[in-house]
């Protein structure tokens, strides 16, 4: 296994070594759809770069179809690959063997909006959680089941819950479990807390901030929500029409924004009150 792909247990002295380490690198990244309706071919993600360091978090912000989980997607190897190099732990997806493509998978772990959309409704957590370990004996056997659901703040007995007793917040608690379960080296929060009530969104938040300190894992959030980006990440992209128009840590960027686009985003977004907080 490469050097880059080596195991990082969570909470361990190894977490603190990695950092600043580039976990994902994403170089002038071009991905193209075709439009539903018109059958047009346009440019969802248009030359977009990024460098997200082990132990950072970094959001990219954008009001809907303006390209974020394209880029998300694209980024994670999950999605239309497109033009450009991505790095993923310092192997080009677009020449990395399948082998390692396999190994390196599991090292970037994605938590989607919808957690009972992500979750099969067949499956208890317990089974959805054997057949993860099935698929990854040695990488997930760190951990019991019981110790995982506690590290999200859940109790063992709902491990024979199926997706349908869980609330929105109790089903996303599962769905970072079953991402920490792997290990990973990289998590893409995408909208993570949309579909929440809000009495729960600051607990999933706390949870992802929290997770990120003690494993070392690098975060990448997809919101339109400037309040959490700002509440968990260092640093924020802005994109608009699949490009990225500002960059830069969160403080700068909502405090005195540079480009017209983030400017309208904060006097249009709910987020933006915090500015007159301060
Ligand atoms: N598989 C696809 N085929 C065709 N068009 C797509 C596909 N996926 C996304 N699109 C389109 O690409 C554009 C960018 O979509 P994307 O989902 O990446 O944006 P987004 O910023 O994440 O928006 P949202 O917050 O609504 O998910 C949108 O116009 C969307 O309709």
């Amino acid at each position: 296994m490469p050097d880059s792909v080596q195991k990082v247990m969570p909470g361990s002295s190894d977490a603190a070594r990695h950092r600043r380490d580039p976990v994902l690198v994403v170089d002038n990244l071009v991905v193209e759809h075709r439009n539903r309706t018109t059958g047009e071919v346009f440019r969802a993600v248009d030359r977009v770069s990024l460098r997200i360091d082990a132990g950072e978090s970094v959001a990219v912000v954008g009001e809907s179809g303006s390209g974020k989980t394209t880029l998300a997607m694209a980024a994670t190897g999950l999605g239309t690959r497109g033009e450009g190099d991505i790095r993923l732990l310092g192997h080009s997806l677009a020449t990395v063997s399948r082998r390692d493509l396999r190994r390196l998978r599991p090292e970037a772990q994605v938590v989607f909006q919808d957690p009972h959309g992500s979750l099969d409704p067949r499956q208890s957590v317990r089974s959805g959680f054997a057949e993860l370990r099935g698929l990854q004996r040695e990488r997930t056997s760190w951990i019991t089941d019981a110790e995982l659901l506690a590290r999200v703040r859940l109790a063992p007995e709902l491990l024979d819950r199926f997706p349908h007793q869980l609330s929105g917040g109790q089903a996303q608690r599962v769905c970072i479990a079953r991402a920490l379960l792997m290990r990973p080296r990289l998590i893409v929060a995408d909208e993570p807390t949309s579909g929440l009530d809000v009495s729960v969104q600051a607990d999933v938040l706390n949870l992802l901030r929290e997770i990120r300190a003690t494993t070392g894992a690098a975060l990448l959030m997809i919101s339109h929500d400037l309040a959490v980006v700002r509440s968990v990440c260092d640093s924020v992209h802005v994109m608009f029409r699949g490009r990225v128009v500002e960059s830069g840590p969160c403080e700068k960027v909502f405090a005195d924004p540079q480009d017209d686009y983030t400017r309208e985003l904060l006097a249009a977004m709910p987020g933006a009150r915090w500015r007159a907080r301060r």
